[in-house]
Parts: structure tokens; C-alpha cells; sequence
């Protein structure tokens, strides 16, 4: 294996440089100084000029090592090497397997480097003698060292033609992880990528991906994972794109034995917040940083650009956020869609509320194409053309692959109308639900939705409860007669919805101390993401403008609220009275009643538990805080 030898004049820079260089090529590192007899030391720091024949033992010393480490992993050894007769002599090896680097630089330049050292031997007025006994070589490479560390290390690995190990590898190859990697090598960023391999069930998963894209892209696949971490720059990156819940576990378990401290785990799946918050503080115990980081757009925004939600500590997002930066959608002023929402499980969070508002915006078009499809008898193309008429205002990705699906035709047919209507979900919407139930928030539309899929699901007692009740889908209305009105009432429902998504995240924030950026997560969730709309755009600056208020108390809100109410409770009460549930725009209509009720019901339920279980009350007439009881009936 190659040697390396970083030489010059003290104070050049050999041990930093060499160090990092080590670092760089994953060799170790050894500094010549270190294999100096004491005596030779005691006479440097006494400021004696060391002889050759004080040197003569110690490069003997050097040159048997030089022979055992090429025998070996090869090295990095820093070592003045000043005179051409003490390189001859470290050259135990043939000439082709050392390389030589010559840090230089000017006299003064070292000298007032060496004169703010104060921990080292070696005195300044040495470097006299050591300037006068340099011989240059010429060969090998000379680096001027009057730059960064970072510059004169990229100039050695530039000239040692050696191309930089990845910066970030990939676990993971299923449908997200595929798009990812294929996004991070369009984006010129070399990434390696790993994939279980399981004889009969999953195999040569990473082998296969490599193969169907190496017309156009390189990438070293790995299903060893040793092999795999090996193959990547220290310190490492890993992002993970594997099932949520225990698959995370289980890989990160399985990395564990290879990585090393500063390594970074980011998790680009969906998972539950507070296994992030769990999982980085385990992590952290063994040196090793995590980051949650919410990824939304699906397959396609994988691969052209999603929308992505890093939390975790700032020292990890400072190491690797450009790499996610860089596959990130842009905003319309060509900014990354990624930026750190905050610590430990904000990132997920923020991606579980953004997929809890999908939930509610997914309803909210189902449940309009349901009433016009079977209440006002419109067809799938009708629709099509309805919605694709209000997406010229609301420009929202749902809306938009909703008119693409009501379009769609199978054998002549509407191949909507042929889908089962049982729907499915993998929980991010519930754990929306159960996260505001934590926090004592209410979530109106988004818990409607995660519900409406819940009876979706029971498709037989549907179909039989339909027939007890002697239920028919009977038409009640026309297109053209409600096509205005449900259409403010679909934009007041997804304005509500948006309002209360926004709000359980305000409330996060100060309950977790996050300091999250409402107005910064609507501005990365304006591309790339599921729910980019229009209304996205416009909460960039309602949340600046009011970053601690609900959305519905902005003026501008306001005023368009007002202007659509009517619409909205009149839809939801002609589409009940005609046997149509509308479960996400009837909740947006009472959440909007129940918020602007400055007299609410709950007098009520305070007099009952109080009557029932003596749970005590406030009074309108006392201050708040002060709590009574009644007797309230006389035994
Ligand atoms: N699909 C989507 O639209 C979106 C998905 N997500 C989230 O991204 C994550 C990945 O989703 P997606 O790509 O769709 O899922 P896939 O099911 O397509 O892929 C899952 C990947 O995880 C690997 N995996 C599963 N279990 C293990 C395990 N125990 N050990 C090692 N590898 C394992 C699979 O390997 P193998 O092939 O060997 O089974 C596969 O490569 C999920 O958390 C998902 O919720 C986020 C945004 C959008
Ligand atoms: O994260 C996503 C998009 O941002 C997924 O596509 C979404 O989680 C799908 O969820 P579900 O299966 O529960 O509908």
C-alpha cells in the first residue's frame, strides 16, 4: 500500500495537514517526531540543532516502519525529511509506493506561525537552520501552504488524482430510495447505496439498481454492510430509507458495530416523533448523530426535488444539511425546500402535521367528488373539468392529480369508478390526532378525515347498513346550481384545515420548546411537497406577519372567511339533507362556529361535571382561576 510522507520546515503544517490527509484517505497517521530517542528530544527542547548522526537511528527507526506499513494499510507520515540523503535513507521501499508532499511556504509566513505556538519544542530560531538546511526536492508534490486547510487538502487530492470518497450513503432501495439516490447523483453528489440482501426474498436488490443506471450514473452498491459504511467518507452520513418503525431499530442496530463517533444516522422515513427523540438520545450515548428528517413529494418529488423537514441537533444539519439542500425542490425564489425545523423530533413532526393536513385536503376533494358525482349526477370528466377550473386559483397538487384520476379511463371506462372505496393509511394522519389530544389542541378536520378512512374501511357494514336503511344515492341537485358555492366552500374548508394544522404546530413549538419557523415551514412546503398550493404561498406571509396567531384571525382570512361562510354551512347542510356525509367540510364548518363562538356549550358540560363528580367550575362573574362547586339538588 501507498506511503505518504507530508514534509517541510517545522511549523509548515505537516501534522495538521497530514492528519486531515489521513483522515481523507482512511490510512493512519504517524508523526516522525513521535519515533525520536529522548535524547534527541531533550536536545530540540533545549534548542540544540539535532546532527545526522543524531538523526541516523531515527530515520532507521522511520525506514522500518516505512517497509511494514506499505506491507500493511499504507500511511500518512508527517516528517521534515529536510536534506535529500535523509529522504534516500526513509525510502525503504521502491520509489513508486511513497509519495512525497512538500508543504513550503515563505520564511516570515512560518515564522509567525511558529511564534504563536506555545505548546510545542521546537524554539523559532530554529527555523533559521532548518530553511538553510532544506534541500527541495524536485519531485513529488510542492503545496504551497499559504491557504486554508480545507483548500490545500483539496489541492493534495487533486494532485494525488485520488477522487473523494462519497460524503453520504444510502440504506434502503425501495421506491423512495431509489428516487433519492438517482436525485442526489443528477445533482452531481456521489453517493453509494446499500439494500438488504435476503436469499429467495430480497436479492441483489442494490446490484440490480446499480446495474439499470450505470449508463448514467455510478453508483458503488453494497449489500455487505461493513463494506458499505467502509466505502464512505469519515464522518459518515447515512440516510436511511427504510419502513418506519421497527425496521429503523433494526438497521440502526445493524450499523451500530461500524460506525464511529460523528458519524451521522438522518432518517429520511416517516417515522413517529417520538421514536426520533428516543432513537437520538440513544444514539448520542454512543457518540453518533441523528437527525429526523420528514421527506415529502412521493416517488416523483424524490427524484425531481421533494420537500424536506431535517430536525435534529444543529452541528449535524450544519455537516450534512447542503447534501440535502441540494436535492431539495426550490421555492419560487430558487431556495432550497429544506431547512433545519428545529431539535430532536421536530423534523418528524412537522412531516406527520404536513401529512396530517394531506389527510384533510385528500378528504376535502373526496368528499366534493362524491357529492357531485352521486348527489349532483356528474361524471368523472364533468368533475375534471370543475376542479380543473378552480386549480387555476388554488394551484394545489391534490387538486391537480385528482383531475389527472377522474380522467383516467380503463377499457372505455372511468377508472375511478372501478377503485373499491376502502381507504387505506400507514397512521401519520392519527398520530396527528393523538399528538393534539396530547397537547389539548383541537384538530377538527384532519381527525375527520383519518376517521372518514376508518369507515371506509368497513365496506361490508356499509354495504349492509345502506340496505337496512333503504339509503339509494339519489340525485339531489345540479352541477351548475352548486358549483359556485361548493367551490368556497372547498377553498373555506382547506383555508380551516390549513388554520388547524398550523395551529397544533404553534402549539407544539412553545410545548416543546422547538422555536419552530411557521412562516419558514410554509415557504419549504410551497414545492416539492404533497400539499403545495397557492394558499402555501400566501401563509409565508400570514405567518410572518402573525407567527403566534391562529390563521383564521388574520385580516385577510378574515374577510374571505366571511365571504364564504354562507357557502360552506349551506353545502354541508343541503349535501346532509340529501344523504351525502361530508365529514372534513362539515368539521371545517363547526370548528369555524365553535372558534368564533365567544359563547360556547361548555357552561354545560362544566354544570354536569360538576353536578356528577363535584369536578368544580369557573364562573363568568368571579376572575378565571377560581374554581366553585354547588350542591345542586338538595338530598
Ligand atoms: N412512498 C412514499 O410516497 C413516501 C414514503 N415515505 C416514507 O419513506 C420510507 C420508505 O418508504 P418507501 O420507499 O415507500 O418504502 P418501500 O417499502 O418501497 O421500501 C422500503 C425499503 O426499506 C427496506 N427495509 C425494510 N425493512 C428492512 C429491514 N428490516 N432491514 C433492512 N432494510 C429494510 C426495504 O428493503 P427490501 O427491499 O429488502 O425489503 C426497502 O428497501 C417510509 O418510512 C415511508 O413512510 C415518505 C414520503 C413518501
Ligand atoms: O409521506 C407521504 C407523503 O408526504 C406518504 O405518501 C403518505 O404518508 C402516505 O400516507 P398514507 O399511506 O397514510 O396515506
Amino acid at each position: 500500500m501507498q506511503v505518504y510522507i507530508v514534509m517541510g520546515v517545522s511549523g509548515v503544517g505537516k501534522t495538521t495537514i497530514g492528519k486531515l490527509l489521513a483522515k481523507k484517505l482512511d490510512v493512519p497517521f504517524y508523526d516522525a517526531d513521535d519515533f525520536h530517542p529522548s535524547a534527541n528530544r531533550k536536545k530540540m527542547e533545549d534548542g540544540i540543532p539535532l546532527q545526522d548522526s543524531d538523526r541516523s537511528g531515527w530515520l532507521e527507526t522511520l525506514a522500518n516502519k516505512i517497509s511494514e506499513w506499505e506491507k500493511g494499510d499504507g500511511a500518512v507520515l508527517a516528517c521534515s525529511a529536510l536534506k535529500e540523503k535523509y529522504r534516500k535513507q526513509l525510502q525503504s521501499i521502491p520509489k513508486e509506493d511513497i509519495t512525497w508532499i512538500f508543504l513550503h511556504s515563505e520564511y516570515e509566513t512560518i515564522l509567525n506561525r511558529l511564534s504563536a505556538r506555545k505548546d510545542h519544542y521546537f524554539k523559532p530560531e530554529l527555523l533559521k537552520s532548518q530553511f538553510d538546511t532544506l534541500e527541495m526536492p524536485n519531485y513529488g508534490f510542492h503545496i504551497n501552504v499559504e491557504a486554508s486547510k480545507e483548500e490545500i487538502l483539496e489541492e493534495i487530492m487533486r494532485k494525488l488524482n485520488k477522487k473523494n470518497k462519497p460524503r453520504i450513503g444510502l440504506v434502503g432501495l425501495g421506491v423512495m430510495g431509489k428516487s433519492l439516490a438517482l436525485n442526489f447523483a443528477s445533482k452531481g453528489v456521489d453517493i453509494t447505496v446499500f439494500n438488504r440482501h435476503v436469499e429467495e426474498l430480497e436479492v441483489d436488490i442494490a446490484r440490480n439498481f446499480a446495474e439499470e443506471n450505470k449508463l448514467v450514473y455510478e453508483f458503488p452498491w453494497f449489500d455487505n454492510l461493513k463494506k458499505f459504511i467502509e466505502s464512505l467518507e469519515r464522518p459518515r452520513n447515512i440516510i436511511l430509507m427504510v419502513n418506519a418503525g421497527p425496521a429503523v431499530d433494526m438497521v440502526i442496530e445493524s450499523l451500530l458495530p461500524f460506525l464511529e463517533k460523528d458519524d451521522l444516522i438522518i432518517d429520511g422515513g416517516n417515522s413517529h416523533y417520538k421514536d426520533t427523540i428516543k432513537r437520538e438520545g440513544i444514539l448520542k450515548k454512543e457518540g453518533i448523530l441523528f437527525m429526523g428528517a420528514g421527506i415529502s413529494g412521493g416517488e416523483e418529488g424524490a427524484l425531481k426535488g421533494p420537500s424536506i423537514m431535517p430536525g435534529g441537533p444543529e452541528n449535524a444539519y450544519n455537516r450534512a444539511g447542503d447534501l440535502l439542500e441540494k436535492i431539495a425542490a426550490k421555492d419560487k425564489n430558487g431556495n432550497p425546500c429544506c431547512t433545519h425545523v428545529g431539535p430532536d423530533g421536530a423534523g418528524h413532526f412537522v412531516k406527520m402535521l404536513h401529512n396530517g393536513v394531506e389527510y384533510g385536503e385528500m378528504q376535502l376533494i373526496a368528499e366534493t367528488y362524491h357529492f357531485l358525482r352521486f348527489g349532483a349526477n356528474t361524471t368523472p370528466l364533468e368533475i375534471a373539468v370543475l376542479f380543473e377550473e378552480w386549480n387555476k386559483e388554488m394551484k394545489s397538487f391534490l387538486l391537480e392529480i385528482s383531475v389527472d384520476i377522474l380522467r383516467k379511463k380503463e377499457d372505455n371506462e372511468f377508472l375511478i369508478d372501478k377503485i373499491l372505496d376502502a381507504a387505506k393509511q400507514k397512521g401519520t394522519g392519527g398520530w396527528s390526532t393523538n399528538a393534539a389530544l396530547e397537547l389539548g389542541v383541537p384538530l377538527d378536520t384532519i381527525t375527520a378525515a383519518v376517521l372518514a378512512r376508518n369507515i371506509s374501511g368497513k365496506k361490508q357494514e356499509r354495504v349492509s347498513a345502506m340496505d337496512a336503511y333503504n339509503r339509494e344515492f339519489k340525485s339531489a341537485t345540479d352541477i351548475q346550481k352548486i358549483s359556485d358555492d361548493l367551490f368556497k366552500a372547498y377553498k373555506a374548508g382547506s383555508i380551516i384545515n390549513h388554520a388547524i394544522g398550523f395551529d397544533l404546530l404553534l402549539e407544539a413549538s412553545k410545548t416543546y420548546e422547538w422555536e419552530l419557523n411557521l412562516s419558514e415551514i410554509a415557504r419549504i412546503w410551497t414545492n416539492g411537497c404533497i400539499i403545495r398550493s397557492s394558499f402555501m404561498e400566501d401563509l409565508i406571509d400570514i405567518l410572518k406577519e402573525k407567527p403566534s396567531e391562529n390563521v383564521l384571525m388574520h385580516s385577510d382570512i378574515i374577510s374571505l372567511i366571511k365571504a364564504s361562510e354562507a357557502a360552506l354551512t349551506g353545502i354541508v347542510g343541503q349535501a346532509l339533507q340529501a344523504g351525502y356525509p361530508l365529514p372534513v367540510l362539515s368539521s371545517a364548518a363547526n370548528y369555524l362556529l365553535s372558534f368564533t363562538s365567544g359563547q360556547s356549550s361548555a357552561n354545560m358540560i362544566q354544570a354536569q361535571r360538576d353536578f356528577f363528580g363535584a369536578h368544580t367550575y369557573e364562573r363568568t362573574d368571579e376572575p378565571r382561576g377560581k374554581f366553585f362547586h354547588t350542591q345542586w339538588i338538595d338530598n
